[in-house]
């Protein structure tokens, strides 16, 4: 499994016009993550994304190190992110070809060198998420749930030790968000995903509650999620 480590991370953001010169956006915060799938909740704001965005260098620290599978984000962004997949709550974000097929096609480029081969092994990809069929069409001509789906083949067809995903089933009907939710839970990469389902929370190996810039409970999701309740209530 992979080991995701936070040593000391503070990020501030600079809020010109604001009534102060910059925010705290996420306090001194210290983590070791090393189970295969882990929760981040909490209220609107509380610096989630945040987090999430740390591990892959999205997001980067103002001050302590992030540090993935020993190698340090800020240094080594390059090989960090071949090693850290990352999928949007809006999957439009990262679906950037006319079709299904060639978005696919894409993720494979470093995998599967030659065009013919590399259309097959889209074709293949596509086949084991049930989006055969579908790949000549647009990308804006899929429904919410099929985009996401192949949002998230398309992030997992580069082969990555760790998928960080941001409120993944935000957009998502209940049918959808479940079986996004299935799929995310049982992939063997280690799993780093930001989100309000707390259902899909509850059936990770650990929680963690953010709550204006902190963690302020870690642990396992059926005592965090109760404490994120309790607060709430
Ligand atoms: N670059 C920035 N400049 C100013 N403020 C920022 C910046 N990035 C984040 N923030 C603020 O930091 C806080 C945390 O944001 P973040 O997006 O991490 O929260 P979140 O928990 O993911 O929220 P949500 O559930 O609404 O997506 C928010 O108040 C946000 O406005």
């Amino acid at each position: 499994m992979s080991r995701i480590e936070l040593d000391r991370v503070v990020v501030r953001a600079a809020t010109p016009g604001g009534p102060t010169p910059e925010v705290t956006v996420l306090h001194e915060t210290s983590l070791e993550l090393t189970e295969q799938r882990i929760a981040l909740v909490g209220p609107n704001g509380s610096g989630k994304s945040t987090l999430a965005r740390l591990v892959n260098g999205l997001v980067e620290p103002t001050s302590g190190r992030v540090v993935v599978d020993g190698l340090d984000v800020a240094r080594k962004g390059r090989e960090v992110r071949r090693r850290v997949g990352f999928v949007f709550t809006d999957p439009t974000a990262q679906l950037v070809m006319p079709t299904v097929l060639e978005d696919v096609a894409l993720s494979l480029r470093h995998r599967v060198r030659g065009r013919e081969e590399r259309a097959a092994a889209a074709r293949e990809v596509l086949a084991s998420y049930g989006l055969e069929g579908l790949g000549e069409r647009s990308v804006h001509a899929l429904s919410g749930g099929q985009r996401q789906l192949l949002a998230i083949a398309g992030v997992l067809a580069t082969d990555p030790a760790i998928l960080v995903a941001d409120e993944p089933t935000t957009l998502l009907d209940l049918r959808n968000a479940r079986r996004i939710g299935d799929l995310l839970l049982g992939i063997p990469q280690q799993l780093v995903v930001a989100t309000h389902d707390l259902d899909l929370a509850l059936r990770c190996d650990r929680a963690l509650l953010v709550d204006d810039g902190r963690v302020v409970a870690d642990g396992a999701p059926a005592e965090v999620v109760a404490h994120y309740r309790a607060g709430a209530s």
